[in-house]
């Protein structure tokens, strides 16, 4: 896509953003809250079965439900305002590392890129220039150069200390940061997706979207002993994920990947693998998935989810039906308005609730 498409393109989230996938972090559980009622239905019993015993604990559980609703439905209104402030005041550390250069990356990754973007390559021959598969259909490839990594490391924790609003990547992790906001997307993340990732999942994952990826969420997730250590099991909003780590020093926090996640827990066997900084992670977003702790260090790892709208416009990956889209701003969750998808009418809600906080 060139970049008068891009900018013309609207893209959209799915309407269960509000109601599904909301991790409790107390129980490391996902629900789905659409009434009190159906809620009750639906967890009271697993709940309790993880400690959730008193009327005041349940209550609890409510009120955080609640706050994270809110949360969402203002997140696109908070998280412009953050970025204003971010241009505003922000002085970056490092201003190249915005802008991607070849140099940033790593020499075996452009010859890799260089086979894929060639007439006669195949996926064949492209196994043929990778290592072993690190779990089934989990790549692992040097993506920069360890140089880049400190740089950018570098600017990211500069960034961190200073005093401007920092949007969080997800409910699931608590620190780390929102590459968009910081203005990482156009010169960075964009090209990075488009040049060189899309010819590696065209060959990899044409099933799951690889061959039409068209917009991304990038973050950093951040694990420190005094800060998260891990990482619950997951499946990803995305079609294919690239998780590339960054450093700094640490050991442990190993990923660990099951099944895809329409597989029953029971019948799943996990594979650990191991993060070694510069090298990426390239995986299925719906391959379940999750971080174990850290033992020391601090540990940085930059996370591409990266969509396809064609795949996702079908079925939204995160509540197996329709999307019913809302609008949103930049790439949102990466659902277009193709004919077909249900038009949601929630747009003046979302406006008078984002009055509200
Ligand atoms: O901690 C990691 O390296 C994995 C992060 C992850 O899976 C995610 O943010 O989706
Ligand atoms: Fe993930």
């Amino acid at each position: 896509m060139n970049k008068g498409e891009y900018e013309k393109q609207r893209f959209y989230t799915c309407s269960c953003f509000i109601t599904d996938n909301i991790f409790l972090e107390d129980y490391k559980i996902h629900v789905r809250h659409v009434t009190e009622h159906q809620f009750r239905t639906d967890y009271q019993k697993v709940l309790k079965s993880r400690g959730c015993l008193t009327d005041e604990q349940f209550d609890e559980v409510l009120k955080k439900i609640a706050q994270e609703v809110e949360r969402r439905l203002c997140l696109d209104v908070k998280s412009a305002e953050r970025t204003a402030a971010i241009r505003q005041v922000y002085q970056p550390l490092h201003p190249h590392v915005y802008h991607l250069q070849e140099s940033y990356l790593a020499p075996d990754f452009q010859q890799m890129v260089g086979y894929c973007q060639s007439a006669d390559a195949s996926k064949e021959g492209l196994l043929g220039l990778l290592q072993r598969e690190a779990a089934p259909r989990v790549y692992r490839f040097k993506v920069f150069t360890r140089s880049f990594c400190r740089e950018l490391v570098e600017e990211l924790d500069h960034f961190e200390r200073s005093p401007v609003p920092k949007g969080r990547p997800n409910t699931m992790n608590n620190y780390g940061m929102l590459l968009n906001e910081l203005g990482f997307d156009e010169g960075l993340v964009t090209p990075l997706r488009e040049r060189y990732l899309h010819p590696i999942t065209s060959l990899l994952y044409p099933d799951c979207g690889g061959c039409c990826l068209d917009s991304h969420k990038a973050f950093v997730v951040k694990y420190d002993m005094r800060e998260d250590l891990d990482l619950s099991y997951h499946y990803d909003n995305a079609e294919v994920t690239l998780n590339i780590s960054l450093g700094k020093d640490f050991t442990g926090g190993n990923l660990y990947f099951g099944d895809m996640k329409h597989v029953p827990l029971g019948d799943t066997e996990c594979s650990e693998v191991e993060h070694r900084v510069s090298e990426g992670l390239l995986h299925r977003g719906q391959h379940m998935h999750g971080a174990l702790p850290i033992s020391s260090g601090q540990r940085w790892s930059l996370i591409i989810w990266m969509r396809a709208s064609r795949e996702r416009n079908r079925l939204c990956p995160m509540c197996n039906q329709t999307p019913t889209l809302l609008p949103g701003s930049g790439f949102a969750d990466g659902f277009t308005d193709d004919a077909g998808a249900k038009e949601g009418d929630v747009n003046a809600m979302l406006a008078s609730r984002c009055m509200l906080v």
